[in-house]
């Protein structure tokens, strides 16, 4: 940034005295320092009596020649380039990107709690949609950094003020967040956290609104020491919906779960800090309900964008973020059926494969002892042609051996001849055909 050079200061009036200014001196000496420095520093307060006290100092030093006055000038102008130069920083600041909204579609909103863990990123998001935002806080918890990066922007106001406190302020929505939140917090002043979710309701309720607010149902132990909570948003609730029925003011209730995400308090005390802070320092999480318990957590960026679509919802209803939450969790446990139903299907896959396997085996093992059945009535078949052949030789070998029209042997076969019971001649064997027992010449006994 350049250094901008200012015009020299005026030459001093000439004092009626050294004591304090009249008016009318005050009004001259403005108008003198005014016209010479209009443009560079007339946003700047200067003190009058300041600058009439600098001319009579500078008069005596003058008078006294201890310095010059051209130095005592630089002296006293330095300070003032100073505030010049921060003031023209904070103009060119960067801000996250906004969207352009026309007129009809941008909205003045107010954000009670803005400034909290939830709070800002719902600031956040509506800024960056390009509405205009104020934020209304008591700093109880939440902290001006977490909104610093929109400080000084057109569309951003932030307020210090309690919503206990009747505020007046036209908006066309209210995001009502303004509670002490983590047990810790609720739970260190009671009645305040009860005044502020009442009284604090039903202020941001009384003129015409739009709060927001959350709450669970449930069985709520009155005077338990989380009662001051969960009686405070459940008197909340009820009073928006009081308020929409009796007044026809529209109301949304978007009931939060745990959120996490940057920002969040390390010392918050629920649920999601406790387990990475246990994490982070290497000690067991610490589970404290007996019974299995099915928690939601999200994000706090997902959050606010629920937060701001319960908000455009047009069913005025809380159930929407409550039946989100069922569906979470039937989701989940439609999931694990889904695993389970899975799991066994991949174990009746298995068991189909292994079922086919043993089949395909039974079927080899079948066609295998089928093809040994084949071989065997095959080789059966053989058997039975061979043996047929061998009948139909045995029968053609019978055929020509025995000749039963002889009853004698038959020569042509030169065998035994049964009908004779004796040996046949022609085979030089004993023949009873012949004369004797024996026949001559074969010295048979
Ligand atoms: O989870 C939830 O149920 C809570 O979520 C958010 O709370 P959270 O952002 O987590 O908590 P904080 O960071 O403590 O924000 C609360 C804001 O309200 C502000 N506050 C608190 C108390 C009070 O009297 N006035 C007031 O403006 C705090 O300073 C702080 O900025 C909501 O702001 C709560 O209303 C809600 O109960």
């Amino acid at each position: 940034m350049s250094r901008r050079t200012l015009p020299p200061l005026p030459a001093p009036p000439e004092l009626a005295h050294d004591g304090v200014p009249s008016a009318s001196e005050k009004q001259a000496t403005r108008r003198t320092v005014h016209s010479q420095y209009k443009g560079s520093v007339q946003h700047l307060d200067i003190g009058v009596e300041a600058v009439w006290g600098n001319f009579v100092n500078m008069r005596s030093i003058q008078e006294n020649g201890e310095l010059k006055i051209e130095s005592k000038i630089e002296e006293i102008i330095e300070p003032l380039r100073e505030k010049i130069r921060d003031l023209e920083k904070s103009f060119t600041q960067k801000y996250p990107p906004v969207k352009f909204l026309s007129e009809k579609d941008r909205k003045r909103i107010l954000i009670t709690g803005g400034a909290g863990f939830v709070g800002s990123h719902l600031t956040d998001k509506l800024m960056m949609d390009g509405h205009e935002v104020t934020v209304v806080d008591n700093f109880f918890t939440g902290r001006k950094r977490n909104v610093e990066h929109w400080i000084g922007h057109e569309n951003f106001e932030l307020i210090n003020h309690d919503v206990v406190e009747p505020l007046y302020i036209e908006v066309d929505q209210i995001y009502h967040l303004a509670s002490p939140a983590s047990p810790p917090n609720y739970m260190y002043n009671p009645i305040k956290t009860l005044k502020t979710n009442t009284i604090g309701t039903l202020n941001m309720l009384d003129p015409e609104v739009h709060p927001q607010s959350e709450d669970y149902w449930g069985h709520v132990n009155p005077i338990g020491p989380r009662a001051c909570y969960d009686e405070g948003k459940r008197v909340a609730e009820t009073m928006c919906y009081a308020y929409m029925k009796q007044e026809g003011v529209e109301v949304r209730v978007a009931r939060i779960f745990n959120t996490f995400g940057p920002r969040m308090h390390m010392n918050d005390g629920r649920v999601v800090s406790n387990f990475i802070l246990q994490a982070l320092q290497g000690e067991p999480l610490t589970v404290s309900t007996a019974q299995q318990t099915v928690s939601t957590a999200q994000h706090t960026v997902s959050t606010a964008q629920q937060t701001v679509s319960t908000a455009q919802h047009t069913v005025s209803t809380a159930q929407h973020t409550a039946s989100t939450a069922q569906q979470t969790v039937s989701t989940a446990q439609h999931t694990v059926s889904t695993a389970q139903h899975t799991v066994s299907t991949a174990q009746h896959t298995v068991s189909t494969a292994q079922q086919t396997v043993s089949t395909a085996q039974h079927t080899v093992s079948t066609a295998q002892h089928t093809v040994s059945t084949a071989q065997h009535t095959a080789s059966t078949a053989q058997q039975t042609v061979s043996t047929a052949q061998h009948t139909v030789s045995t029968a053609q070998h019978t055929d020509s051996e025995y000749c039963p029209a002889d009853s004698e042997y038959c020569p042509a076969h030169s065998e035994y001849c049964p009908a004779h019971s004796e040996y046949c001649p022609a085979h030089s064997e004993y023949c009873p055909a012949d004369d004797g027992p024996f026949a001559p010449g074969l010295n048979v006994p």
